[in-house]
């Protein structure tokens, strides 16, 4: 895997040594058997001792960054998680896990032949935008997962290289769409995600001549500009919700589509990013399985009862929002102390295929929460 190396941003070395100083980390106990309003107090008993750190931190991220998309998923996520009553970020185990890890994260090395489609041109960024418009939600089959999407498109563009030609797209139905991938069942969501084909092609006909490529190169090698565009194109990668009045950016698909690239290119050429640190980690449903699982994200017990029954949780409900907001914000602080100990600068991109690598060896389907969604 290349080396990443980031340019941090200041505010987040603010924010953990906020978490550090204060007194948040000490142990979650006591008798949870009380009614629904104990929850709405369990966000702060468990000691979100942000406070006025986090409107100062709020502040510093928007004056420095201005209004950019980007800036606002780590400022919006910010303010859900110091505003949390069902998942809170364990500030202890995160320092845990950095001094365990001695700051170092393991360079994932990613066969990205092994599963994807790539030639080295646009058709691969054609590629991408597909593969990403309908990268989500697999957790409903046992058996049939992200991989098995990659590998369908993959086989289907190299059986027809005009597969995922802007008029093709359009034309796509649920089971045209099961045809093409040898899918041997029906995919879940599936007509979602033909419509959302539907939608990349009709809306790559009329913006950019059909192709992905053109996409790619209005961003001029910004990787907070190509989200910017994909986002404000594609209405399926708008990604973002209102918790508590306040809008939440997320982005996971257009985030993840520009990291795709940035991988798959190995950084150059198309895939080139002068700045690749900008992006966040992509709040999927794996990740926060791993969060969890290290006690760096702790669930109230309600939240936890529906997550490890595997009840269905409602997308853009409180409960959902945390999970992906405090994962996208404690990947942030995660990061943050992970290049304090070294110096090293790394990126959330790095840290989040490392946590994402690690958590498909390590996670069970079941650790999964279950929301049904096209976003993620
Ligand atoms: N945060 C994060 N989420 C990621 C990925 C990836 C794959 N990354 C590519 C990068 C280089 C390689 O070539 C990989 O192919 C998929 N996902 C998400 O996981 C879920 C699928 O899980 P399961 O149902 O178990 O297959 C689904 O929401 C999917 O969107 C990632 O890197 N980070």
């Amino acid at each position: 895997m290349f080396a990443l190396l980031s340019t941090a941003g200041a505010v987040c070395c603010r924010t953990s040594s906020a978490l550090r100083s204060g007194a948040r980390g000490q142990e979650i106990g006591g008798d949870w058997t009380e009614p629904r309003g104990r929850e709405a107090r369990w966000g702060r008993a468990v000691g979100w001792h942000w406070g006025g750190v986090c409107s100062d931190v709020l502040s510093v991220v928007v004056r420095t960054h201005g209004g950019r998309l980007i800036m606002e998923v780590r400022a919006s996520c910010l303010w859900v998680a110091d505003h949390a009553n069902y998942v809170a970020i364990n500030a202890k185990a995160i320092e845990h896990v950095a001094e365990h890890m001695q700051g170092a994260v393991p360079s994932v090395e990613w066969d990205f032949e092994k599963i994807h489609f790539y030639d080295g041109g646009p058709l691969t960024a054609q590629y991408m935008l597909v593969l990403d418009a309908m990268n989500f939600c697999f957790w409903p089959d046992d058996e049939l997962h992200y991989e098995h999407l990659a590998r369908g498109l993959r086989n289907a563009l190299v059986a027809d290289p005009k597969a995922f030609d802007a008029d093709r797209l359009q034309s796509y139905t649920g089971p045209m769409l099961r045809k093409l991938l040898n899918w041997p069942r029906e995919l879940p969501l599936e007509e979602e995600r033909a419509r959302l084909l539907r939608e990349v092609g009709s809306v790559l006909a009329k913006n950019f001549a059909g192709s992905a490529a053109n996409l790619v190169a209005r961003a001029k090698k910004s990787a907070v500009d190509l989200v910017e565009l994909v986002a404000g194109n594609f209405p399926g990668f708008r990604d973002h919700t209102v918790y508590k009045g306040q809008q939440v950016f997320i982005y996971k698909r257009a985030q993840i589509f520009v990291a795709d690239l940035w991988g798959a290119f190995k950084g150059q050429g198309i895939g080139e990013f002068k700045d690749i640190s900008s992006i966040t980690m992509f709040a999927d449903y794996v990740v926060p399985a791993v969060l969890r699982a290290w006690g760096i994200l702790e669930y109230s017990p309600c939240l936890a009862e529906k997550v490890d029954s595997q009840e269905n949780i409602a997308p853009g409900s409180e409960e959902e929002v945390e999970i992906r907001a405090c994962t996208i914000t404690a990947v942030e602080l995660l990061r943050e102390a992970l290049s304090n100990r070294t110096g090293e600068e790394v990126t959330s991109v790095q840290v989040d295929w490392w946590l994402w690598s690690s958590g498909i060896q390590s996670i069970k389907a079941t650790d999964y929460h279950h929301a049904l969604t096209v976003y993620y």
